[in-house]
């Protein structure tokens, strides 16, 4: 997908809403483990419910790799579904890879051309050469931890490397890259106070933006730095979308907290 059409589904959905498909067996409705796959079920259900709320998904692999073989098959089929009944929707496979440089095209061509996701995300501190095996691909996109949204993330993100942040220094070092306009970086919800500086850096580049929800951060602080002249936002809730309800009513308790999301956004555009 190109980053046009997706500004072009922002617009249409007045959103720019992610919605995280982190699917934990222990949390879906017990119903639905008597389905033959319920993981396929459980997110299957959530898209029919939400996908006029929001304008991505982003499954992290890690909830599906736990499963394994039974994991990756659900993960196939949720992005097949998506792609088939949804073509619109930019879809974001979380899974933080990044190697050297032949190790990362395997990476990307498994993501990219296997299972047809639209952006991975990528760990930038092997550097250059394991990012741009990424980059090399036409309409997809690799979205770059920059500032995460942990706790951790004042572990080594914000230490200083040549009087600089190192979270700087993956910014700017990266706009240098071979296909730099293929980057998108991850910036938490919980460090909005950052936004201002980041988007001095990057300006025009899309944020994708985890943290809202569940760990607490506030979509009016991120809007007020984070948004820019093509909105260049992508703000995700997981878990305090899709288990909003363990009843038979999940579906439509996760279109509500999608809605209430979607809105606020709506407003925040007009
Ligand atoms: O900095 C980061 C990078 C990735 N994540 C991932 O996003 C979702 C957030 O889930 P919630 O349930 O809305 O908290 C999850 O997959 C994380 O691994 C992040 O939170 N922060």
């Amino acid at each position: 997908m190109t980053t046009q059409e997706l500004i072009a589904q922002i617009k249409k959905k007045k959103s720019f809403l992610c919605i995280g498909l982190d699917v934990d067996l222990e949390k879906i409705p017990k119903h639905l483990l008597n389905d033959e796959d319920p993981i396929f079920a459980f997110n299957k259900a959530i898209i029919d419910a939400t996908h006029n709320l929001c304008v991505a998904y982003k499954p992290n692999t890690a909830f599906y790799e736990a499963y394994g073989l039974k994991g990756w098959r659900a993960l196939e089929k949720t992005v097949n579904y998506l792609n088939e009944k949804h073509p619109e929707i930019f879809t974001i496979a979380d899974a933080k890879r990044g190697d050297i440089g032949n190790t990362s095209t395997r990476y990307a061509k498994a993501f990219f051309e296997d299972l047809g996701f639209d952006s991975v995300t990528v760990a930038p501190y092997m550097g250059r050469d394991s990012v741009e095996p990424f980059l090399a691909f036409e309409n997809k996109h690799t979205i770059l931890l920059a500032l995460t949204s942990n706790e951790g993330a004042f572990d080594f993100q914000t230490k200083l490397v040549d009087g600089k942040s190192l979270y700087n220094q993956v910014l700017e070092t990266s706009k240098a890259w071979k296909n730099a306009k293929n980057l998108m970086y991850v910036v938490g919800a919980t460090k909005a106070e950052y936004f201002k500086d980041i988007r001095k850096i990057i300006p025009d580049a899309f944020l994708l933006v985890p943290g809202v929800g569940a760990q607490g951060g506030n979509l009016q602080d991120v809007c007020k730095y984070g948004l820019n002249a093509q909105i260049g936002l992508l703000v995700n809730s997981s878990r305090g979308i899709i288990y909003a309800s363990e009843g038979v009513d999940f579906a439509q308790a996760a279109a509500t907290k999608a809605e209430a999301l979607q809105q606020e956004m709506a407003a925040i555009l007009s």
